[in-house]
C-alpha cells in the first residue's frame, strides 16, 4: 500500500456534486488532482462548480492561496488512463452497483498495484464493489458529506476484506484534507445514511399525508430538533435521485421499514430532482 507520505496525485472518478467536491479540497489540501468524467461537459461542469466555490470561500478570507492556484492543480478529463498517475483514487460516480464494479474493474487495470481505491458510495457494500478487483484489502469506503468543502466529517467504512493498514491510511487522508472522520462496518447505509435515509423518507410522508405544510414540517424539524435542514430541504439539497437509489439499496437489505416515499419516487419519475435542476420539493432559481 502507498503510504500518505507518498500521496501527490489524486484521482477522482465523477465530476459531479461529490466528485467536484472532493477534487476541490484535494487541490485546496496541496495536492494534484485528476478528475475523471464520462463527457467534457460533465467534466466543464465540475470544473466551473470549483471554480465558483473556491472564489466564494476566498471572498469570505477562507483559503490560504489565491483561488486560481489551487483550481490550476485540478486536470479535468475524459480519458480514463489519466487515472494512472493518481498515488490515490476516490470514486464519486453514480450510485448503481454495476456502473460501480465496472469502473472498480478499470481502476485496477488502470493504476499501480499499490495504490488505495476508495469509493464515495451512500449505501452500497463495499465488499461487493472490491470484489470486483484483484486487490479488496486496499478497496475502502471514504463517505464525504455534502457539500464537501464545507461539511467537516468522512465516514470511512471497512469492507470485509479492507486492511487495517488501508483503514487508517484512509482516516490520515481524510484528516489531511482537512477532515473528521468516524468508522462504519460494511453494514447496508452505515451509520449517517441508515438514519438519515428513514428520515427523509417519514419528512415526504408527512408532507404527502397533509400533516403539515412543507415549510413548516422543515421549520419544525429544525426549530424542534436543532438540525440545520428540515427533511424536505435536505432532500433538494442532496438530489431526489440520490435519495431514491439510497432508499430502494436500504429498502432491499433491511426490509419495509425503509421503503422510499411514493413522493420521492414521483418526483424522480417527473424529472424534478431538487436543487440541481431548479425544482424539487421548492423551486431554485
Ligand atoms: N449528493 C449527495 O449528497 C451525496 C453525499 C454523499 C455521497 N454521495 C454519493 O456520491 C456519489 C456521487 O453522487 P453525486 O451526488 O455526486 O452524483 P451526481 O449525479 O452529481 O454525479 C455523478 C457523476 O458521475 C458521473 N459518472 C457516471 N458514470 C461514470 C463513470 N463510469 N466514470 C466517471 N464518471 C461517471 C456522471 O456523469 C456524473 O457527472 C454517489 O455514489 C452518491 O451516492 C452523494
Amino acid at each position: 500500500m502507498r503510504e500518505l507520505s507518498e500521496i501527490s496525485v489524486v484521482g477522482v472518478v465523477g465530476a459531479g456534486t461529490m466528485g467536484n467536491g472532493i477534487a476541490q479540497v484535494a487541490a485546496t489540501a496541496g495536492y494534484d488532482v485528476v478528475m475523471r468524467d464520462i463527457e467534457t461537459e460533465y467534466v466543464e461542469r465540475g470544473l466551473d462548480s470549483v471554480a465558483e466555490s473556491l472564489d466564494r470561500l476566498a471572498a469570505k478570507d477562507r483559503l490560504d492561496e489565491e483561488p486560481e492556484a489551487i483550481r490550476d492543480r485540478i486536470e479535468g478529463t475524459t480519458d480514463l488512463d489519466d487515472l494512472a498517475t493518481a498515488d490515490v483514487v476516490v470514486e464519486a460516480a453514480v450510485e448503481n452497483m454495476d456502473v460501480k464494479r465496472d469502473i472498480f474493474a478499470d481502476l485496477d487495470e488502470v493504476t499501480d498495484d499499490d495504490v488505495v481505491l476508495a469509493t464515495n458510495t451512500s449505501t452500497l457494500s463495499i465488499t461487493t464493489i472490491a470484489s470486483a478487483t484483484d486487490r479488496a484489502s486496499d478497496v475502502i469506503g471514504l463517505h464525504f458529506m455534502n457539500p464537501v468543502p464545507i461539511m467537516a466529517g468522512v465516514e470511512v467504512v471497512v469492507g470485509e476484506h479492507t486492511a487495517d493498514a488501508v483503514a487508517d491510511f484512509a482516516h490520515d487522508f481524510a484528516e489531511k484534507l482537512g477532515k473528521e472522520t468516524w468508522e462504519s462496518d460494511d453494514k447496508p447505509g452505515f451509520v449517517t445514511n441508515r438514519i438519515l435515509m428513514p428520515w427523509i423518507n417519514e419528512g415526504v410522508r408527512a408532507y404527502d399525508e397533509g400533516v403539515a405544510d412543507k415549510a413548516d414540517i422543515d421549520r419544525g424539524m429544525k426549530l424542534g430538533t436543532n438540525v440545520p435542514m428540515g427533511p424536505l430541504e435536505l432532500a433538494d439539497h442532496i438530489g431526489l435521485d440520490v435519495v431514491l437509489d439510497a432508499s430502494e439499496t436500504l429498502h432491499a437489505e433491511l426490509g419495509d421499514r425503509y421503503k422510499p416515499a411514493y413522493l420521492v419516487k414521483r418526483k424522480v419519475e417527473a424529472g424534478d430532482l431538487g436543487k440541481k435542476t431548479g425544482r424539487g420539493f421548492y423551486e431554485y432559481k
